[in-house]
């Protein structure tokens, strides 16, 4: 199958691109495509492309084989705690991310024996703070973090994975159809804008919560993920210990955009060790994109020529 890559929003189905963006996607219909080395390097440069060549060091015949992904005895209690009966779902998911993922450059070879702790748990725990039956819009979900973990851990939320790179949208769209996923999760390619404001020919996109972690600082991301959620829905950024000074930095943009005083919150406190650091932020106003600057008059009146 051929697989359009150069086309933000462009699913894929089993007669090939069909007309027209459409990139939220009904995953059954998806056959899974084969990597294409060409697919990152077709899409427009960008800072999400710099991201994505920061995460995927190449991979070379020196590059050690995959590991497989054991949950380490220690954080067994952990996992079941923050996985219930969905532990075995985890577990495959965890072993996709050691084996194709790395195998595709999504995560470092190095983070494959870590992939519990620093990914899996770490997500999970988010999922204290989100309500019963919640629709969640992961922002930068790359090989589906922390959007998918949340939708293995709780079955009840219905998850849309908003991700630009088409390397990435593949493995998670291969993804979620092998851990029979595809009625909760949707994977919607483009950019988080593209998916607030409907461009792609597809939304607008709106959820109860939006969850990011290690996509941007927290002014650029509440410009992108407020947008994307509902009045009083909110964003949930994973951040590490540099939390309170984004706040503290951040917090008149945020207001600015409509978003209520941001608050940090710890979360799987007792269960996993150091707890996840998240800020939340409420959108409490619904506040339109800034309108363009108007050009500047000359004496005569007339917005001048450039
Ligand atoms: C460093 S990765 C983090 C991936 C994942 N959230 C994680 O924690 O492993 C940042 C991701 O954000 C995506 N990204 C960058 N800009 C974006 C935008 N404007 N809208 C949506 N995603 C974006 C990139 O493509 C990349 O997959």
């Amino acid at each position: 199958m051929t697989h359009d890559d150069t086309t933000a929003g462009a699913v894929d189905g089993p007669g090939g691109t069909p007309p027209g963006p459409s990139p939220v996607r009904p995953e059954p219909n998806v056959t899974p495509a084969a990597p294409s080395p060409a697919a990152d390097s077709d899409a427009a440069p960008s800072p999400a492309a710099d991201a994505d060549a920061r995460l995927a060091p190449a991979v070379t015949e020196a590059t050690p084989p995959p590991a497989v992904a054991v949950l380490p005895p220690e954080l067994a209690g952990a996992a079941r705690t923050l996985f219930g009966d969905r532990i075995e779902l985890a577990a495959a998911y965890a072993e996709l991310l050691a084996t194709d993922g790395v195998l595709r450059g999504l995560i470092g070879p190095r983070e494959a024996p870590r992939i519990w702790d620093r990914h899996l748990l770490n997500c999970a725990a988010v999922a204290e703070r989100i309500p019963e039956g919640a629709t969640v819009l992961d922002v930068g979900s790359g090989a589906g973090l922390p959007g998918l973990v949340l939708a293995i851990a709780r079955p009840d939320l219905t998850v849309t994975l908003i991700e630009p790179l088409a390397r990435r949208t593949s493995f998670l769209i291969e993804a979620v159809q092998h851990l029979g996923l595809t009625k909760m999760v949707r994977v919607f390619r483009g950019r988080a804008d593209e998916a607030a404001n409907g461009s792609t020919g597809v939304g607008p996109l709106s959820g109860d919560v939006v969850t990011a972690r290690a996509v941007a600082p927290l002014d650029r991301l509440s410009t992108w993920c407020l947008p994307l959620a509902v009045r009083g829905g909110r964003l949930i950024a994973l951040k590490g210990a540099s939390a309170a000074d984004e706040v503290a930095e951040h917090a008149q943009t945020v207001a600015r955009l409509g978003g209520g005083e941001p608050e940090v919150h710890r979360c799987g406190e007792g269960v996993i060790d150091p707890p996840t650091t998240v800020v939340e932020i409420v959108r409490e106003r619904m506040v339109g994109p800034g309108r363009p600057k108007a050009a500047k008059r000359s004496g005569g009146g007339r917005p001048r020529r450039r």
